[in-house]
């Protein structure tokens, strides 16, 4: 028998021999005896973890999903096809027609909102339809009208246009063309009749005959065209008739292609929008098409009851771009591991990431700073404030230094910050020289901008490729369209401060000093300013020395962009 210890089974077949058991209670008791002993020597052996809402774990933090760029398609709804129907009543089985118009297709609405923060909504969505009209009935009923659609984004996004389809154009277009066709008809056939009947005239007047009346009067002609034979798929017949049906069938002439009277308040193609402020109403990107016509349309002397009616319009359909470009007051530029996101947790409510390694932060934070503390006594005089009651904080993503040649995360980041009013760079004091540290943060600012207002002139000389119709847009197709360019301030003209950090650590004195006296000198215009533009902002050059991890000196803070917002603002009026 083999040995019941060597069989890997064995604890399973056997959980507790006796002599297992007596070790096992020997075991309990011992450790039972010596854990007030380990506790003790635990407690005192390990580091004590001193942990705060300024200097909390890396696991105690929120976050949202964030999306600040994405494409979406956007299709207009389109219209419903008209009814053929007739009136059918006791006495009456060959009444006149009564088939019902399509119901016109939904609206697609855009509107910039306040409690947005993120395009992430927008983004999974991707593809926005709005409804497609009903088709009209009979006893004159109209179809219904397709469901309208509201997108909503954050305040900040902007809108391009990338390309659009317009049924309803290339409609008018082919509309246009088949006119212009049968007017060269006609004209030919004009000529022809007259040609005819000038060598009439010359044959009747050799032979020495009278001219014959219908010669004497206008000369007579046939144009040739086939009304309606080109566009038979825009026809509907009858229920139940089938193809060669529509085929032989005669139809009168496509009625002139309508666009919905909301259609002229669609913002000019290309669209490019900047929604910076919170909309009170939805503004209209694309109007629902038009529904069919009915069979009562058509109907005239000679064709009472015509058996055909018109189907609906292909809505628009539009691809956009849609960039987030966050709007707040201020906005923290800094080295990676600066200590932004501390500083922005000391100011507000955020619960920003923390951590002792840098890109802590990957995707911006925004943190408001209230001013008032709510118990009816305003932490700030009313001359301050300007009635303010609070203003927000944008916390971005580490800058490195070359971050324009795609180092780190990039420079991208830097487009949250491009529209704050203020710039608040964030210095670690304990880590190097600050002033180089500032210098290689302006450079890149500077860097950002180039590359910006080069994208914005490039975008404002775009050329329209699609033309919409000539009605709506009377523009001439040669004449490149000159868009005009998004109006932004140049960052290195805002107010801009900066925060000393970590002023608490040994033998960062000496770096404060050299700091401020060159703050000092960039002011009185003995250095250059570190953007390197001659206009930029020195107005007033503050450096706040602050412990963001102990909540020291950051009492400042708002005191100092209260000011810088005032001047900004002044700057601008
Ligand atoms: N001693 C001291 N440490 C600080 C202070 N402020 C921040 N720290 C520490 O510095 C480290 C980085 O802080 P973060 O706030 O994450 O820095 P950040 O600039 O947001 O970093 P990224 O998001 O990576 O760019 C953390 O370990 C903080 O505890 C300070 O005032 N004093
Ligand atoms: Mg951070």
């Amino acid at each position: 028998m083999p040995c019941p210890n060597l069989n890997t089974l064995t604890p399973f077949l056997y959980p507790f021999s006796e002599s297992d058991l007596l070790a096992a209670y020997r075991f309990a008791r011992r450790i039972a005896s010596s854990a007030p002993r380990r506790l003790h020597r635990y407690t005192h052996t390990a580091p004590a973890i001193v942990t705060s809402r300024l200097n909390p774990t890396p696991d105690n933090y929120a976050t949202t999903p964030f999306t600040d760029r994405c494409t979406i398609s956007l299709h207009a709804g389109s219209g419903g096809n008209g009814c053929v129907s007739f009136v059918r009543e006791k006495f009456i089985s060959e009444g006149p027609p009564n088939g019902g118009d399509g119901g016109s297709g939904g609206n697609i609405y855009i509107q910039a909102i306040r409690n947005e923060t993120s395009l992430h909504k927008v983004a999974r969505i991707r593809d926005f339809r709005a409804g497609r009209g009903g088709h009209g009935q009979g006893s004159s009923k109209g179809g219904q009208r397709g469901e309208d659609i509201v997108i909503q984004v954050p305040v900040g996004t902007v809108v391009r246009e990338l390309s659009r389809w317009d049924p309803v154009a290339v409609e008018e277009e082919l509309f246009w063309e088949d006119l212009k066709e049968k007017r060269r008809l006609k004209k030919e056939a004009a000529i022809a009749a007259a040609e005819a009947a000038a060598e009439a005239a010359e044959a009747a007047k050799l032979a020495g005959e009278e001219l014959p009346e219908e010669v004497k009067d206008t000369p007579t002609f046939e144009v040739e065209t086939i009304p309606g034979a080109k566009r038979r798929e825009k026809w509907l017949l009858y229920p139940g008739a089938n193809l060669s049906t529509l085929l032989t069938s005669e139809l009168p002439d496509l009625p002139r292609p309508e666009r919905s009277s909301l259609a002229a308040m669609e913002p000019r193609s290309p669209i490019r929008l900047d929604l910076d402020e919170p909309m009170e109403r939805p503004l209209l990107l694309a109007a629902g098409a038009l529904g069919g016509h009915g069979n009562p349309h058509f109907a005239k002397k000679e064709m009472p009851r015509p058996k055909f009616a018109t189907k609906g319009n292909g809505g628009l359909r539009l691809m956009l771009h849609l960039e987030l470009k966050l709007l707040a007051d201020v906005g923290l530029v800094g080295l990676p591991n600066a200590g932004k996101s501390t500083l922005l947790r000391a100011v507000s409510n955020s619960r920003a990431r923390v951590g002792s390694w840098a890109f802590t932060t990957l995707q911006p934070n925004i943190g408001t700073v209230v001013l008032d503390d709510f118990k009816g006594r305003p932490r700030f005089d009313a001359h301050v404030t300007k009635g303010r009651t609070k203003f927000t904080i944008a916390d971005i993503p580490g800058l490195i230094e070359d971050a324009h040649l795609d180092k780190g995360l990039g420079l991208d980041f830097l487009r949250h910050v491009e529209r704050a009013a203020v710039l608040a760079f964030v210095l670690d004091l304990s880590a190097g020289d600050a002033v180089a540290a500032l210098k290689a943060l302006w450079r890149e600012v500077s860097a950002f901008e180039q590359r910006s207002s080069k994208e914005r002139l490039d975008e404002s000389a775009a050329i329209v490729d699609w033309q919409p119709l000539d009605a709506i847009a009377p523009i001439d197709p040669d004449a490149p369209f000159e868009l005009p360019p998004l109006e932004l301030p140049p960052m290195s003209g805002k107010p801009w401060f900066v925060v000393a950090t970590k002023a608490d650590l040994e033998g960062t004195q000496d770096n404060f000093a050299r700091l401020q006296a060159y703050l000092n000198d960039v002011a009185a215009g003995a250095q250059e300013h570190p953007s390197g533009h001659e206009d930029a902002w020195k107005e007033v050059l503050r450096v706040l020395p602050v412990s963001a991890i102990q909540g020291a000196g950051v009492e400042q803070l708002p005191e100092v962009v209260l000011e810088l917002l005032d001047r900004g603002s002044a700057q601008g009026t």
